[in-house]
């Protein structure tokens, strides 16, 4: 029983290359996929809104006679054409446009538009509506069901997806796609039914819920998912069960040689929590053991210790994390750290290419004991002598798939490497055990001493130059700032051109201070070298994307300004402002939002400023995360799940273990394959 019609995209028609390797960047490799690709939202074209009746902050379709077409001449061309039916009048109007529209919207033509209505200077209008020419018999049939907006990226096309999974949902519906539904009638409605729903709802259909995800067609595929989720990590569990792993003893002088070099005392939390990790290796049972500190925690302290166990056993041991910041970051921490104890770790990122690569690679295959790296540490062709621990700092980047793959790493020798699962955002209770089931959890609950929390206050953006005052006078006293420019659309391109003009600004305002600029699109060698500037104090304040949010550690660092703050999530906001503080300055964090400020924002943005209590800001994000809030959730991102959030649906969890239970090998395996791409090839050792 195999779910039929898993073409891999590229196979398909109207998908070249490029396509493909776009559809790639969304998660979607196999025709499946597509189906499971879930809207945006929605817009209603099955039907024309009379031009009478069209009201403002609406989207809707129209139909009308051109009646008049004006070029006016403002701070630059406009065209405007005024439509007209029986029922009454509405002013396109392009800021910009090109010859062709001239011709488009000649007086006598009939168009059909859709768009958004706004009051302006002529009444009701709507500004570049999509529209198209009607010819002069019967206009073209209009949809019997909704259109469906998706999620896209940058270089591909809304049209263009939707297109091809339009193309999906037809075979689909055809029954050349054809699902295996082990859930059968025992979940409602059919798993096809509700693809058709999600895909082309009718316009009967509960639109809100279909968007927020509480519509039952939204909850068929979050049960599956989570079932997917619930059965690879029981198989993952019982895999374990049988699995052994090298004990590995610390040697104590070499833990007080380290806190000689590394100058403080742990906390007593830091403390308690390495002790629960030696307890662990000291087993031959693998640790599977999630280590969850609050920003700035001392987290890193930890994962040292950890790994020094394995290296005073004679074994190796791997710190890996999400991003190249980052992990450069622990290189060169662990490095200063460890290398006066006569341990030189191995770096390994994607970027380590030829001889230097050669020589990490044959480092590990021989006397390295620590490496420290990206995922490029799990990679084919990379063989480690004796791997007995990995540390995944995973700050929520990492999610069920990568720890599968890890797992399958270790399992090829005859003993397992054990695994500490680091991560910072802290996850309340109930969620935590989902997420992360099978794995036992530790938590530093201090900070270390000195801190003092972050002030934050919120202001409009109005009142940036008041801003950017403020920041003269920080960076005169010479402390060190962050300005943070984050996503505004969904575009990694606009994002970093929006950090640049910023940092354009921001330079020609503060000319007495240099001005430095990382973002996601610079190469690791320009970003490292923006970093090592700024971390060395040469310069005074740096413009970022929201690259930094994790793991960036320079504690001179104690302002920081926070653009459109009202855009993002809570632990978001939470893991960026972590960013300072981590000196004994008395830091402080701007919020800068654009107005107006909707409700959520609003509530978000006084939370911010209320507490710095990260387990009090995750509960209340899991309060104020509602729906549609698509940024939201990609950025606070607990688990990468396609349809299910575990916010909304922690009441599907209970559900899902009786399900597993009453599922059949084959069934659990569709349900795996399909949602998890046939994970459990790693799971079964
Ligand atoms: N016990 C301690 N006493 C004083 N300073 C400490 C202590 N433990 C850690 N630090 C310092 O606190 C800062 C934060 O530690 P670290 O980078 O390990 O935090 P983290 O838990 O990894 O946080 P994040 O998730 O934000 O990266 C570092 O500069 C570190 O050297």
């Amino acid at each position: 029983m195999t779910d039929r019609g898993q073409a891999p995209v590229a196979e398909l028609h109207g998908v070249g290359p490029q396509v493909a390797s776009r559809l790639k960047a969304l998660g979607i490799t196999c025709e499946l996929d597509l189906l499971f690709h879930r809207p945006l939202r929605y817009e209603d074209r099955t039907r024309i809104v009379p031009l009478g009746r069209v009201r403002p902050e609406t989207r809707v379709q129209v139909e009308g006679r051109v009646v008049h077409q004006e070029v006016v001449q403002r701070r630059r061309r406009m065209l405007l054409v005024t439509l007209a039916d029986d029922t009454g009048q509405l002013t396109l109007r392009f800021f910009r446009f090109f010859p062709s529209q001239l011709r488009m919207y000649r007086e006598g033509n009939r168009v059909r538009c859709f768009g958004d209505v706004r009051f302006g200077p002529q009444g009701f209008e709507m500004a570049h509506p999509q529209a198209q020419v009607l010819g002069k018999g019967e206009p073209p049939p209009l949809p019997k069901h909704l259109t469906a907006i998706y999620p896209v990226t940058q270089g591909l096309a809304q049209a263009t997806l939707a297109k091809i999974i339009d193309a999906a949902v037809d075979r689909l519906l055809d029954g050349e796609i054809r699902l295996a539904d082990p859930l059968g009638s025992s979940e409602s409605p059919p798993l096809q039914e509700a693809l058709r729903i999600i895909h082309r709802p009718g316009p009967e259909e509960n639109l809100d819920a279909l968007i927020d995800g509480h519509h039952p067609a939204v909850q068929r595929l979050a049960t599956e998912e989570l079932l997917a989720h619930h059965l690879a990590l029981t198989r993952l569990n019982q895999a374990r069960a049988r699995q052994r792993a090298y004990a590995l003893k610390p040697d104590e002088a070499l833990q007080e040689k380290l806190l000689g070099v590394v100058g403080f005392e742990p906390t007593g939390a830091q403390r308690r929590v390495v002790g629960e990790i030696m307890e662990d290796l000291g087993a031959e049972r693998p640790m599977r053991r999630l280590l969850q500190g609050d920003v700035g925690s001392g987290k890193t302290l930890v994962a040292a210790f950890a790994l020094l166990a394995a290296a005073a056993s004679g074994r190796q041991a791997a710190i890996v994390a999400p991003t190249e910041i980052l992990a450069e970051q622990h290189y060169r921490t662990l490095s200063q750290w460890l290398e006066p104890l006569g341990i030189e770790p191995v770096w390994l990122a994607g970027k380590v290419k030829g001889k230097a690569r050669r020589e990490a690679l044959a480092r590990l295959a021989g006397e390295a004991s620590i490496a420290i790296g990206t995922h490029a540490l799990f990679q084919e062709g990379v063989e480690f002598r004796d791997l007995a621990l990995i540390v995944v700092d995973e700050q929520h980047r990492f999610g069920v798939h990568q720890r599968l793959a890890l797992a399958a790493k270790g399992s090829e020798g005859v003993r397992s490497p054990h695994q500490l699962v680091m991560t910072a955002t802290p996850i309340p209770r109930t969620l935590a055990m989902t997420a992360y089931a099978g794995l036992d959890i530790s938590v530093i609950d201090e900070l270390p001493p000195g801190r003092k929390p972050v002030t934050t206050v919120v202001l409009s953006q109005g009142r940036r130059e008041e801003i950017v005052e403020r920041l003269r006078r920080a960076l005169g006293e010479g402390r060190q700032a962050y300005w943070v420019c984050p996503l505004i659309e969904e575009s990694d391109v606009l994002e970093a051109q929006a950090a640049e003009t910023t940092a354009e600004e921001l330079s020609a305002a503060l000319p007495e201070f240099s001005v430095g600029l990382i973002h996601g699109r610079m190469k690791p060698a320009d970003k490292q070298a923006v970093m090592d500037a700024f971390a060395s104090g040469k310069t005074a304040l740096l413009v970022a994307t929201t690259v930094i949010e994790v793991g960036v550690d320079v504690p001179n660092a104690s302002l920081m300004m926070i653009e459109n703050a009202e855009r993002l999530g809570l632990s978001q906001l939470h893991q960026l402002r972590g960013r300072v503080g981590r000196g004994s300055e008395q830091a402080a964090c701007v919020l800068i939002y654009k107005p107006p400020l909707g409700e959520t924002a609003r509530k978000r943005l006084e939370t911010m400023r209320e507490t710095t209590d990260g387990f009090v800001i995750a509960e209340r994000d899991l309060e104020l995360r509602g729906p549609g809030e698509v940024l939201g959730t990609r950025q606070t991102g607990m688990l990468r799940f396609r349809v299910a959030d575990l916010a909304r649906d922690a009441d599907l969890l209970e559900p899902v273990k009786s399900l597993a239970e009453s599922l059949d090998v084959a069934g659990a395996d569709v349900v795996i394959e399909r949602w998890l791409g046939g994970a459990e090839q790693f799971v079964d050792v």
